[in-house]
Parts: structure tokens; C-alpha cells; sequence
């Protein structure tokens, strides 16, 4: 009977730990690009994601409970009370029926005996349920304390309030004193940073005081007659330097992900930026969600954009096929499976173009791209009139710009105006140069034995 009322608890298992395991595979994506979410405003979005997977994960676990419940009262019921009725009805035998030849103090001595038996049972299953009560209080108060350090975490940000542990460079002088100070946000339509320190959230400082300025750009004409007319009327903004120099911190400022520490960030809000990481995001959802992320399709409608005007989108960066290729707008795919990097880069420079922001950083956005698709990309977004905040180490994109902030990797930096054909003259000779330096050894080598064959 308890084998035919039992629930199908494997399948159930099975089913929870695809759930669970669900709702953690999206949890991770999160964790590992937080920041490119952040700073595509894509939090609400994400949320939602979430949310589905977690209502799934309780509704089936609701699910699970209750009929673990009414299983669980069948089974004490069976188990226990059936069988304990038996019992009562086979002590209640002598109670009731004259059993001939029994002794008369029997009764007693075996009510006393029953009554003492569940007395000590029953204590010491209370008992057990104290002991085991604690440790579930103390697992929970486990929990609780992460909650409550999760809850003043987030308090202190929303007051501004960035105390660090003690790290490394946190203990000299100068930078304990960056540390303690507070910068200024203003909203504005230029990007301008006048003295604000690059700190890492472990509290290093990468650059101690970094100025410079970035306008908007107004460009009504192709990319090349602008460049042609004025080089500076589109202030594209190129930034170089060394491996961890903060050329990203810098971008993470701007987003709001990061702290000021001290002077003035003139900013417009983060929802007129769009970032292009080298390493894209592409999120759960169909080919149009990685087009018009963090947009919904109704936002997109609401916008007045048909999937027709997606698929034109897509021809600029070359992508066009894809939509046949993977079945459709509709298709739902693990897109960074999917796709190769380049394309990857190519659906991120279309999102660019689908939102239209006024700045776009790109952050290595276009290295895995061949250079004429990049150069396409780059006069599209000037043609739109996108300011861009260019991170590259590729020369052949320094054309596109007409600003460059240097850094030279010891906190200090050059902010200045970029000619990119003198700077591009410069660096062939500096090659050249280089290379001559690199055959010297051998020249010199060659020299000695000539030198020890004449003599
Ligand atoms: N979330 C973080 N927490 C602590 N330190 C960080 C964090 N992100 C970056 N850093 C540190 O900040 C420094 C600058 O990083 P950043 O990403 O700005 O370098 P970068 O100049 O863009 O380098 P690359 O050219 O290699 O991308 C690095 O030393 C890095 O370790």
C-alpha cells in the first residue's frame, strides 16, 4: 500500500537538481559579467531572468513539500499509528478479557511499565528535538549574518560610504589620505574628469590626479568628410598604456561602478553610455534579445523598431545571415556557445547602433574583427554620431580619433590632442630603430670573428 501511495520522489530529485542548477547557471553568468550588465543597464532585465528561475525553483519545491507532507502523515500513519493501535489493542486484551490463570498484579506492573516506557521515550525525543533545534538555529543565524553584512554593504553604497580593510599600498601616507576623500558627480553632457584619483577597490591608487575632457559629438556627415573638414568636430577619445594602467578603471568610473575618491566627474547618466568589452555579453534569450539588450521586445516595438530594421542593423556589421542561419529572430540559443568572438564583437557593435547612445566605450572592442570591418564600424558610429572612448593597442584604428589620453604606467599620463599620421610616422621609426638595435649583438659577433680571421 505505502509503495503504491509513495510519490515519484526520484523524478522529483531529478527535476529539482535541473532547476536548481538552472537558476545557479544563471546566477553565475551574472557574477562573471557583472559589470558589462551594469554598465548596459541590463540589472532589470537580469532580474527578471532570475526571478522566473527561482519561481520555477519554488513552485516545483512547493510542489514537492506538499505531497512530501501528505505522504509523510500516510507514512506516520501507517507506520506508526496503525501499528501502535495494534499494540494498544493487544495490551487492552488482558485489561478487558479475563485471561485465565493470570496473576493479578500483572495489570499493574505492566501499566506502570508501558507508562514509563513512553515517559522516558518521549523525553528523550524531546530531548533530541532541543539538541537538533540548535543546531538548525545555528546554521540559520549563519545564514542570517551574510544576509545582514549583504544588507549594510548595500546601506553603506547607497550612503556613499566606502570603508576598505587594510591593503597594501592603502598604508602610505599619501594614498591613506586619497582614501578618506570623496569626489564630486555632476550631470552634464560632456565627459570631464578635473583631478580624480583611479583607486582599485583594494585600495591602490593607479593614477593620483587624472583632467581631461571629452564633448559630445554633433556629426550630420560620413565619417570621412568630417575627419577631412575638421579632425576635432567628432572628440573621439583613443587611450592607451601599459597592462593594468586603469585604462578600463577609468570606463568603471564613468559607469558608476567604482567610486570618486576625489575631485569632479562631469557626466551624462550611465543610460547614455554603451560599453563594448572585448569579450561581449550575450544574454539568455532569443537572437533579438542580444541585439536590443537590455531592451524587451515590447520596449523595442514601443520604440517604433520592426525586426526589418534589426536585420539592416545587422548588414552594417556583416551579420545579416545569422538570423537564417539560427532560425529566426525567435531562436533561443546559449549564445556564447554559439557564436565565434568576432561575430560576438560584431552582435555588440549592433546593439551599439540599435540604442544609439550618445558615448560608446570600447574597450578592445573590435580585436578580433578584421580591419576593414572595423573601419566600417567605427565611421558608422561617427556617422550616428557616437563619441567614442576608444581602449586599443591596434595603430590602425589612432585614424578614428582625435583626442589621446596617455598613461605611462607609473601614475602619470599625457592628455592631448592625437595626430595620428605623425603618431603613426613616430611609431614606424621607433620599430625601425628597435629592430637595428636588435641586429647590433649579432653585428657585433660578426665583427669579432672577422676581426680574429685577419689577425
Ligand atoms: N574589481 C577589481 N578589484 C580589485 N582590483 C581590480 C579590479 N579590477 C581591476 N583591478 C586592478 O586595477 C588595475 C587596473 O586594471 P584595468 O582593468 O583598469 O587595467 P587596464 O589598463 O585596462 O589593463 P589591460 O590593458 O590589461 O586591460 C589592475 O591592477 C587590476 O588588477
Amino acid at each position: 500500500m505505502l509503495r503504491r501511495l509513495t510519490p515519484p520522489f526520484g523524478s522529483y530529485t531529478a527535476l529539482s537538481a535541473q532547476l536548481t542548477g538552472s537558476l545557479r547557471h544563471t546566477h553565475s553568468r551574472i557574477s562573471e559579467f557583472a559589470e558589462e550588465i551594469a554598465f548596459l543597464g541590463g540589472e532589470q532585465t537580469e532580474k527578471t531572468l532570475l526571478e522566473r528561475e527561482y519561481a520555477s525553483v519554488l513552485q516545483h519545491e512547493n510542489h514537492v513539500l506538499s505531497r512530501r507532507w501528505w505522504f509523510g502523515c500516510v507514512e506516520e500513519g501507517v507506520i506508526k499509528w496503525l501499528w501502535g493501535a495494534y499494540g494498544l489493542l493487544l495490551c487492552s486484551i488482558p485489561v478487558f478479557l479475563k485471561i485465565p490463570g493470570a496473576q493479578i498484579d500483572l495489570g499493574g506492573r505492566t501499566e506502570g511499565f508501558v507508562t514509563n516506557r513512553r515517559l522516558l521515550l518521549s523525553s528523550s525525543d524531546a530531548f533530541g528535538r532541543v539538541m537538533y533545534s540548535y543546531k538548525d538555529l545555528s546554521e540559520l543565524a549563519g545564514y542570517t549574518a551574510r544576509v545582514s553584512m549583504l544588507l549594510d554593504t548595500m546601506k553603506d553604497i547607497r550612503k556613499g560610504k566606502f570603508d576598505k580593510a587594510l591593503v597594501s599600498s592603502a598604508t602610505i601616507g599619501e594614498n591613506a589620505h586619497i582614501l578618506r576623500g570623496h569626489g564630486k558627480v555632476i550631470e552634464s553632457e560632456d565627459i570631464q574628469f578635473e583631478n580624480v584619483p583611479i583607486v582599485t577597490p583594494n585600495g591602490d591608487v593607479l593614477v593620483k590626479s587624472l583632467s581631461f575632457q571629452v564633448q559630445p559629438g554633433v556629426c550630420p556627415f560620413s565619417a570621412q568628410v568630417v575627419l577631412k573638414i575638421n579632425p576635432n568636430s567628432q572628440q573621439h577619445l583613443l587611450i592607451v598604456g601599459p597592462n593594468g594602467c586603469g585604462k578600463s578603471s577609468l570606463f568603471r568610473i564613468l559607469g558608476g561602478l567604482w567610486p570618486v575618491y576625489g575631485g569632479v566627474v562631469r557626466k551624462p547618466p550611465a543610460s547614455q553610455f554603451i560599453l563594448i568589452p572585448q569579450r561581449p555579453y550575450l544574454s539568455l534569450g532569443t537572437l533579438r534579445d542580444q541585439v536590443i539588450y537590455p531592451h524587451s521586445k515590447g520596449e523595442m516595438e514601443a520604440r517604433g523598431v520592426t525586426d526589418r530594421d534589426l536585420l539592416a542593423i545587422l548588414a552594417i556589421v556583416d551579420m545579416d545571415h545569422v538570423v537564417e542561419r539560427e532560425g529566426g529572430w525567435d531562436a533561443v540559443r546559449e549564445w556564447r556557445d554559439a557564436l565565434s568572438g568576432g561575430d560576438k564583437q560584431k552582435i555588440a557593435w549592433a546593439r551599439l547602433f540599435y540604442h544609439n547612445p550618445r558615448y560608446a566605450i570600447l574597450d578592445e572592442a573590435t580585436s578580433l574583427v578584421p580591419t576593414d570591418m572595423e573601419g566600417l564600424m567605427m565611421e558608422h558610429a561617427t556617422r550616428l554620431g557616437i563619441t567614442l572612448l576608444t581602449v586599443s593597442h591596434r595603430p590602425s584604428l589612432w585614424k578614428y580619433h582625435a583626442l589621446i589620453l596617455h598613461y605611462d604606467g607609473q601614475g602619470g599620463y599625457v592628455f592631448t590632442k592625437l595626430d595620428a599620421e605623425k603618431r603613426l610616422a613616430l611609431q614606424e621609426e621607433k620599430q625601425s630603430l628597435e629592430n637595428k638595435l636588435l641586429e647590433v649583438p649579432k653585428m657585433k659577433a660578426r665583427l669579432m670573428e672577422l676581426k680574429a680571421i685577419a689577425a
